[in-house]
Formats: structure tokens, C-alpha cells, sequence
């Protein structure tokens, strides 16, 4: 299969880009990406402007419950801002590199800085369902087999063939959601850690969870990673968030049994706060910090 066969090509994103400017008057510079039951960031947009996924260009479909499916453009706290009210994942079906292709769209639109959310388990036993976790760092599982959204011929016009990883989360930006949390009374409940992903959609085993806890892994789920790395090749600035919406399960004695409808359940109960938190940050972030920072 040819690059612009399986998406994500230079031209592919550039025609989408296009299309959306052509669209709207909005010219973002932070790009959000809204995890399984947090859509309702979006709604804090002011003057929004809505774009259904299938009215887009090369964007795929959202068919998950709790995906709206919908880019909405507006301002946030005075700051651009383009968001993804639903992701893509790699168990919907589609090509690894048309789950990732909005980030190139958001680099080509002018996004510097991505803020990421998700939905996960929690591996980490001090974690509690409700808590939030700054990602510090993430294990790609996909990735070892081979899975990796930079596969195949690499295009220089969005990156360097082999990006650099140790700084996939900014430093600055986690610092800033720390900041914020303490101001907010949130501390006792935002954690740092790292973030598993896996294909999904069946959730782990308990052997797997007991692994992935061994491994290093704080939480699990099913996304952001390949956001992130397309995302860092074309030098944008990524955040990104947990919300731990259910307990990995570790326990032979356990009678818990992950969930959707749990992980949509905690997701409504925390949006409120999940909201505060990232739209706070986007009022802090500093438009001298929004630079490229690329790692060419
Ligand atoms: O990562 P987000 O999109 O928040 O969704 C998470 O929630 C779903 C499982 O309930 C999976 O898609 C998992 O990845
Ligand atoms: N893989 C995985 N994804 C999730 N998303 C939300 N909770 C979970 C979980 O327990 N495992």
C-alpha cells in the first residue's frame, strides 16, 4: 500500500487543511483532543464553529459512544483553539496513519501546543477512580510490533525520520497543570505517571494488567501515544491527561469487571473539573513559549 493509500500524506493533510481554512475564520494555535466521555471541554469554546467528521475532507468517522465526532473551532480563555470532540482509535479499524492524520491538519492549520485527554485504568494500586494523571511518559505496546503511525516513507516537510521520544510530554506544560491544580484545590487528586496503550478494543486480562503494572505502566487505555509521536514529529508541544475512569483489574479474587459505561460514568463526574483544570492551563500558556519546537 502506497503513503497516501493508507492516509496522512503530506497532500492529503494539506487538502483538509485547506478546506478548513477556506471554512473559517479561526486560525488556532492550541489544538484539544477530547477522551471517551470528556467531550463537553468543547462546549466551553466561545463563538464555536462546528464541523461534523464526515463534512470533512479525508477525516475518518467516529464510532465510538462518548466520540461526538465533531471539530469545533473557537476561542478558549482568549487563546485560537481547534478541538476534537472524539478521537480516533486503532480497533475502529482504520489505517494507524488516518487515526493521527488531525495532527499534521492541526500543524498545517498553525496549532503549536496539544492538549490531550483519555480515559484509562489504573494500574498504579495508589491511583483511586476520579483521579487525574499528567502523563510524564508513555510504553507504546503497538509499537513493538511494529505498529507505529511514522511507518513507512518519512516526509521531511512534517519531520526528521527518527524523532526523538525522551520529551514526548513537555516539561513546562506538566509543571503549569501542577501549578493549576494547586490553585484549584486539586492536588490531592492529580497524579504523574505513565501511560500504556494498547489496540484494544478487548480490555486486559488480569495476567496483563500484572504486567503492565511491572512494566512501569501507572495506566492503560487505548489512545493518545500515536497522537503524541505524529504530533512531536512535526514539533508540536504535547500535553496530556488521564482521567483514571476504572480500576485495571489485578486481582484473581476480584469480582470488578471493566467497563464502557463505568468509563463514561466517571468521565461525566469529573468533566466539571477536567474542564477548569485545561481551560485554565490554556489562559496560562504563555504565547512566547508557543514556539515550534522541533526536534530536527
Ligand atoms: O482513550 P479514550 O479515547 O479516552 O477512550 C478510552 O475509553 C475506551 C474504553 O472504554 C477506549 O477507547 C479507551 O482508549
Ligand atoms: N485498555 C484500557 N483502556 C481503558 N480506557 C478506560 N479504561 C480502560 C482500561 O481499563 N483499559
Amino acid at each position: 500500500m502506497s503513503e497516501s493509500t493508507i492516509g496522512g500524506s503530506y497532500e492529503e493533510c494539506r487538502t483538509t487543511a485547506d478546506w478548513l481554512l477556506k471554512h473559517t475564520q479561526v486560525r488556532p494555535i492550541v489544538g484539544i483532543v477530547c477522551g471517551s466521555g470528556l467531550s463537553a471541554l468543547a462546549d466551553m469554546l466561545k463563538d464555536p464553529q462546528v464541523f461534523k467528521y464526515c463534512d470533512i475532507p479525508n477525516f475518518p468517522r467516529s464510532t465510538v459512544r462518548g466520540h461526538a465526532g465533531q471539530l469545533v473551532f473557537g476561542t478558549l480563555k482568549g487563546k485560537s483553539c481547534v478541538c476534537m470532540q472524539g478521537r480516533f482509535h486503532l480497533y475502529e479499524g482504520h489505517p494507524i496513519q488516518k487515526i493521527t492524520l488531525p495532527m499534521r491538519v492541526f500543524k498545517l492549520l498553525g496549532v503549536k501546543t496539544m492538549l490531550m485527554t483519555n480515559a484509562a485504568g489504573g494500574l498504579n494500586q495508589d491511583y483511586k477512580v476520579g483521579d487525574f494523571m499528567v502523563i510524564k511518559d508513555h510504553i507504546n505496546m503497538p509499537g513493538f510490533a511494529g505498529v507505529n503511525p511514522l511507518s513507512g516513507p518519512n516526509d521531511d516537510r512534517f519531520g526528521v525520520r527518527f524523532p526523538c521520544m525522551s520529551d514526548a510530554y513537555d516539561r513546562e506544560l506538566r509543571q503549569l497543570a501542577h501549578d493549576v491544580a494547586g490553585e484549584l484545590g486539586f492536588s490531592d487528586f492529580l497524579k504523574e505517571g505513565v501511560y500504556c496503550v494498547l489496540g484494544g478494543p478487548s480490555f486486559e486480562t488480569i495476567a496483563e494488567c500484572r504486567m503492565l503494572h511491572r512494566l512501569g505502566g501507572d495506566a492503560v487505555g487505548m489512545s493518545t501515544v500515536h497522537e503524541v509521536i505524529v504530533a512531536r514529529h512535526a514539533g508540536m508541544r504535547c500535553f496530556a491527561m488521564s482521567l483514571i475512569s476504572n480500576r485495571a483489574v489485578m486481582d484473581y479474587d476480584s469480582r470488578e469487571r471493566a467497563n464502557h459505561d463505568e468509563v463514561l460514568e466517571t468521565g461525566n463526574q469529573r468533566a466539571k473539573q477536567m474542564e477548569v483544570l485545561v481551560s485554565t492551563m490554556v489562559a496560562r500558556l504563555d504565547d512566547n513559549e508557543n514556539n515550534d519546537k522541533n526536534n530536527s
